[in-house]
């Protein structure tokens, strides 16, 4: 378990700059040192304002994006281009705009795809489509993510994993469906905190006033199952990418920085 890191920018708009300056940097490390990266989305505002200003980013294109494997955290359970879905968001904020490999993009199923309305099946999938993708030295679950992003619900929710709901009790399974989500639309599908943690590094975001109790909460020794960002940690490194006002209610022995 990595202990997190925490990161505060002044707003919301610098914090998805820099963080994706810095996703830039993580992929074109990985693809320099092993020819390839693989990377997991977030939906929501954090996740897709970082994705918008990686598309306006001047060294976007150090990225060879066509060896970079993209996967999801969740995503809501509804037909396929639905706007409310994360995948066609994450297309409209960058994906439409770069010469992505479109069978190293990696969406999770839609509602009116081959499973219906059986999301567990849909989850299954997906599942399945994670193990094939894993190496040997992966245990054979899902394969190294380089990075795996996550917003932060206000009531400290990451992916589709909402405090004392059964998804966060997961411990086995990798991929599960949710249902009756307290976030709309209820139905989704999420990776589950034992994906989560196979992850060399988790990157937590969380802008804005709403972030701050949720951030100040994960923070300070929460449990998992009542504080789901609290159990959401990489192998190596567990960062969180705060701006100022999600910051504001962080205990003072973790923010500021205590001075040398
Ligand atoms: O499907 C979703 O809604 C997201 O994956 C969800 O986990 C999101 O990341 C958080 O709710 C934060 O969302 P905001 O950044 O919009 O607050």
């Amino acid at each position: 378990m990595s202990t997190p890191q925490l990161v505060v920018h002044h707003d919301k708009e610098l914090m998805a700059q820099a963080a994706a300056a810095r996703l830039i940097t993580k992929i074109v490390d990985a693809q320099a040192s092993r020819g390839t990266a693989s990377v997991v989305l977030t939906g929501g505002r954090n996740g897709n304002g970082l994705l918008a200003a990686l598309a306006q980013a001047p060294a976007r294109d150090a990225i060879d994006w066509g060896r970079l494997d993209l996967w999801w955290g969740d995503e809501r359970y509804l037909p396929e281009g639905d706007p409310e879905r994360n995948v066609t968001q994450a297309r409209a904020a960058l994906l439409d705009s770069v010469p992505l490999d479109p069978e190293r993009v990696h969406a999770m199923p839609a509602s009116d795809g081959p499973y219906g309305t059986d999301v567990e099946a849909a989850a299954e999938a997906y599942a399945a489509e994670l193990a094939k993708a894993a190496g040997p030295e992966n245990h054979g679950s899902v394969p190294t993510f380089d990075v795996l992003m996550l917003g932060v619900g206000p009531d400290t929710h990451v992916a589709s994993l909402f405090p004392e709901l059964p998804a966060v009790r997961e411990t086995e399974r990798t991929v599960v469906g949710v249902h009756g989500a307290p976030k709309p639309p209820p139905t989704r599908i999420s990776l589950t905190l034992p994906a989560i943690r196979a992850a060399r590094e988790v990157w937590l975001l969380a802008a804005g006033e709403d972030k701050a109790e949720a951030a100040a909460i994960a923070l300070s020794g929460a449990g998992e199952i009542q504080a789901p960002a609290a159990g959401a940690y990489g192998r190596s490194r567990t960062l969180w990418l705060l701006d100022s006002a999600a910051a504001s209610q962080l205990p003072r022995s973790l923010y500021p920085p205590a001075s040398a």
